[in-house]
C-alpha cells in the first residue's frame, strides 16, 4: 500500500520496510530499547512484526534507520459486547541522536492516516512511558494486576474444583497451540460464563508472526529461568484452563528459594480457576508465584483469602485511541440505556471533532448520529457533555468512568442529569485488559 502523504521534518524520508530489512529494524530497536544481546542473537529469533505495516525513517547523511514504527492488524479486538478492527501500535522507536525533532509526531500522523485508509476505527497500544501518548489522543483505558503470591496462600473453596486433574508439560505449539488459542478466546468471550458479557481489550495473537514468537521460547529471553512449561487443568479429559510458567531456583543457607513467573492464567470457570491456582501455588522448591499480567478483576482477587499479602499493584495496561469516533461509538454495546449528546474535540484528527448523538438500549445495538452545524448556537455546544477524544478513549473500554473524568475536570457537564446515565452506560461489568503485552 502506498504511504499517505504525511510530512516529516526537513532532512528525513519515509522508507517502507520488508522482512529483508530485519537487521536495520533490529539495530534501530536496540538504540531505542537498550539490549544486552547482539543483533545476530536477536535476529535468530522470530520477528513479531507484520512487515507491510512497518515503516522506517531515514535521514540525510545516515546509512541506517533513525526511526520506525509498526502496527498489528487486530481484526477482532474486543470492545464492550463486540469486536472491532484495531491497529495495535508497536515497536515505536527513535534513535537517541534524532529524538525530540518531531519524528514520533510524524509517525503518529502517518499511523493514524493509515488507520483511516484501512477502515480501522480504533488504535490501541502499551505505552513504554506513560507520558508519551496522551498528546496524540490515546487515553489510558485499562489497568492490569501484578501480584507476588506466597506459596501455599490460602484460597477459598469452589465446589467441583477437586474433580479436575492437572498435567504439567514442556510448552509446545504442536501439543498446546490449539488448546491455548481456544481457551484464551473462550475465556475472553465469556469470563463470567455469560455469552455477550466479554472482556474488552482481551486481544488474541491473531497473526502467524505473533503466534511464532509466543511459542518460540528463545533461550535469550529466559532471563536465567527454565524453558517454558505449561500446566493444564482438565475435567473428564477436557481442557478447562492453562497457565504457562517458568521457574528459577537459588540455594540459600535457609534452603531452596524458588520463583515462578507465569504468562497468562486462563480458566473457563471458577472451579477450573481454583484447581489451576491451587496447583500453581503448590509447586515444590518455590516461595512465590508472580503472574505477569492479570485483569484487575481476575477471579484470584476473590479466591485469595488474603489478597493484601500478594502485594497487589495496578499499572496501566491498554491505551486506546478512537480513530473514527462515530464508528467506534456505534461499534460497542452499552451497560445501560443511553441517550446522550457528546461534543468531542480532536486536534490531531480534526475530522473527528463534532457533536455526536448516541442512543442505545442496555446491551443492545447502538446508533450514532452526527449533528450538523444547525445544532450549535453561536459556537456554543448544545451537547450534554464535552470532552476530548483522549478522554473518550480512556472511557471507551468501560474501565474509566466518565464521572471520574468529570470530577478531574476532563469532561465538561452541560446537562447534569446526563452524567450519571452516560457514566453507567459507558461502564462494563467486566474490567478491560489485555493478557499479554504487544
Ligand atoms: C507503542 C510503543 O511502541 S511504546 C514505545 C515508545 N518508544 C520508546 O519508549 C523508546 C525510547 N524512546 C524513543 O524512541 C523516543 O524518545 C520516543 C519515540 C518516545 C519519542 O520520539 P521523538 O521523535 O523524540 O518524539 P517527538 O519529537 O515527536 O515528540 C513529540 C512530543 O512528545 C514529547 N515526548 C516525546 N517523548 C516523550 C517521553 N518519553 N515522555 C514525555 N514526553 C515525550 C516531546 O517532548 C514532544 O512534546 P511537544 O509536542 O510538547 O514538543
Amino acid at each position: 500500500m502506498a504511504l499517505p502523504r504525511t510530512a516529516l521534518p526537513a532532512g528525513y524520508r519515509w522508507r517502507t520496510l520488508t522482512s529483508a530489512d530485519r537487521r536495520l529494524a533490529t539495530e534501530l530497536d536496540a538504540w531505542a530499547f537498550p539490549s544486552a544481546h547482539s543483533p545476530d542473537d536477536l535476529d535468530s529469533t522470530p520477528s513479531p512484526l507484520t512487515w507491510e505495516r512497518t515503516v522506517g525513517v531515514e535521514a540525510d547523511g545516515a546509512d541506517d534507520l533513525v526511526a520506525f514504527h509498526a502496527s498489528y492488524p487486530f481484526a477482532r479486538f474486543p470492545v464492550p459486547g463486540a469486536e472491532l478492527p484495531t491497529a495495535g501500535l508497536t515497536w515505536v522507536g527513535v534513535h537517541p541522536q534524532h529524538r525530540r525533532r518531531g519524528l514520533l509526531s510524524a509517525m503518529i500522523d502517518l499511523h493514524l492516516a493509515r488507520c483511516v485508509e484501512r477502515g480501522e476505527p480504533l488504535s490501541a497500544l502499551f505505552a513504554a512511558e506513560a507520558a508519551i501518548y496522551g498528546r496524540f489522543g490515546y487515553g489510558h483505558a485499562a489497568n492490569d494486576l501484578r501480584l507476588d503470591v506466597p506459596r501455599g496462600a490460602a484460597l477459598r473453596d469452589v465446589p467441583g474444583a477437586e474433580q479436575h486433574t492437572v498435567r504439567v508439560e514442556v510448552a509446545s505449539r504442536e501439543r498446546h497451540g490449539e488448546i491455548v488459542d481456544r481457551l484464551h478466546r473462550a475465556a475472553g468471550a465469556a469470563p463470567a460464563g455469560v455469552p455477550g458479557l466479554n472482556r474488552p481489550g482481551w486481544v488474541t495473537r491473531e497473526t502467524e508472526e505473533l503466534q511464532a514468537v509466543l511459542w518460540h521460547d528463545a533461550p535469550l529471553h529466559r532471563g536465567g529461568r527454565e524453558a517454558r512449561r505449561i500446566m493444564i487443568v482438565e475435567l473428564d479429559g477436557e481442557p478447562r484452563g492453562y497457565v504457562t510458567f517458568r521457574r528459577s531456583l537459588a540455594w540459600e543457607p535457609t534452603g531452596p528459594r524458588g520463583q515462578v513467573s507465569t504468562g497468562e492464567v486462563v480458566a473457563l470457570d471458577a472451579a477450573a480457576a481454583r484447581a489451576l491456582w491451587g496447583a500453581l501455588l503448590d509447586l515444590d522448591l518455590t516461595n512465590e508465584v508472580s503472574p505477569f499480567v492479570l485483569p484487575v478483576d481476575d477471579v484470584i482477587t476473590q479466591l485469595l483469602v488474603n489478597l493484601r499479602a500478594a502485594a497487589p499493584r495496578t499499572p496501566d495496561n491498554l491505551w486506546v485511541r478512537l480513530v473514527d469516533v462515530a464508528a467506534a461509538l456505534a461499534g460497542r454495546r452499552y451497560a445501560a440505556d443511553v441517550d446522550v449528546t457528546l461534543a468531542v474535540t480532536d486536534s490531531r484528527l480534526p475530522a473527528n471533532a463534532g457533536v455526536y448523538h448516541l442512543r442505545a438500549e442496555a446491551f443492545g445495538p447502538a446508533t450514532v448520529d452526527r449533528l450538523d452545524g444547525s445544532d450549535r448556537l453561536d459556537g456554543q455546544t448544545t451537547a450534554d457533555l464535552s470532552l476530548d477524544v483522549r478522554e473518550l478513549g480512556a472511557a471507551y473500554l468501560g474501565g474509566t468512568s466518565l464521572a471520574t473524568l468529570a470530577a478531574a475536570g476532563l469532561v465538561t457537564v452541560h446537562r447534569p442529569e446526563a452524567l450519571p446515565r452516560a457514566s453507567a452506560a459507558f461502564g462494563w461489568p467486566v474490567a478491560p485488559g489485555a493478557s499479554w503485552v504487544f
